[in-house]
């Protein structure tokens, strides 16, 4: 089979072993996964466990010390980082976005115009082209960087905590459009510490002192499941195992769940879980 018309990424027995570091193990030990492509992954794990190691690795910052890191041809690694003030260089939108577009020589300047109010557009960002960059808020900086990613064409995009700085109204803006990249395509990696943010990604992948303590689909690591995938309520799904607290809607479902009701259901979002009751209800 031909590897990369499917994959994205691939990591093969990664270790990181940083110079002068005092802990004596390395930050990422003999680490293996391939990145589909079109998926969406989410990396969670403790303070050093080694997400920021991974995250440079993905983007090709950090060389390894052992094995390799393969990326599909033609693709390079795009990450929206925890400060965006760190990755804008124009003074103003236009600026900015006109670098992000710098590669599309043959169109003229009212096309890229029309396509820079697109790019705004799509990531839900309502400011003027020329409105300084340093007057626009965190989040609507993040989403400027956003959508300079998807002016470039970026595939993968890596973002790395991009709404730890934010509040809960830019949080949701910036989650909104990377939805929206993602159902353009685009492949996605989201580095978190926020659990209800895991829901958004198909598949979890959890660090622990530098290995891969899960790797698995979203669902199962909230609900779980037995190896012939029978469902049992009482038993801790591989997220509590694990020492995390799944988000709330996933609380309210797993409680619902063991006294007998919406047994079928797995919810991750409110949303979900008031259609499932809606439905129970209406039985
Ligand atoms: N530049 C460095 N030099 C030496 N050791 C480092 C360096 N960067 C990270 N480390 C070590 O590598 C390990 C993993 O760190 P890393 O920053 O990747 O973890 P993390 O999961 O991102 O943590 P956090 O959630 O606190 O950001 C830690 O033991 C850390 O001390």
């Amino acid at each position: 089979m031909n590897f990369f018309p499917l994959m994205m990424m691939k990591l093969e027995q990664v270790t990181v072993d940083y110079v002068g570091d005092i802990s004596g193990k390395p930050a990422l030990q003999e680490i293996s996964f391939e990145l589909p492509k079109g998926s969406w992954t989410a990396v969670i794990g403790d303070n050093g466990s080694g997400k920021s190691t991974l995250s440079k690795v993905m983007s090709g910052f950090l060389p390894v010390s052992e094995g390799r890191r393969v990326l599909a041809a033609g693709h390079r690694v795009y990450a929206v980082l925890q400060n965006p003030e760190t990755q804008l260089l124009g003074e103003t939108v236009d600026e900015e976005l006109q670098l992000s577009l710098r590669s599309l020589t043959d169109m003229d300047a009212r096309d890229k115009e029309k396509r820079m109010r697109e790019l705004l557009n799509e990531v839900g960002l309502s400011v003027p082209l020329d409105r300084p960059v340093k007057h626009l808020s965190g989040g609507q900086k993040q989403l400027l960087n956003i959508a300079c990613c998807l002016g470039a064409g970026a595939d993968p995009i890596l973002f790395d905590e991009a709404t730890s700085m934010l509040d809960p109204g830019s949080r949701k803006s910036v989650m909104e459009a990377a939805v929206r990249l993602h159902r353009l395509g685009t492949t996605i990696v989201w580095v978190t510490h926020r659990m209800e943010e895991l829901c958004f990604a198909e598949r979890i992948l959890l660090l622990e002192h530098g290995h891969v303590r899960y790797d698995g689909e979203t669902e199962a690591f909230f609900y779980g499941q037995d190896q012939a995938g029978n469902y049992d309520p009482g038993e801790p799904s591989p997220c509590e195992q694990l020492g995390y607290e799944p988000p709330y809607v996933v609380q309210v479902a797993r409680s619902l769940h063991k006294r007998g009701y919406l047994l079928q259901a797995r919810p991750l979002f409110s949303a979900q879980l008031s259609e499932e009751v809606k439905r129970c209800q209406s039985q």
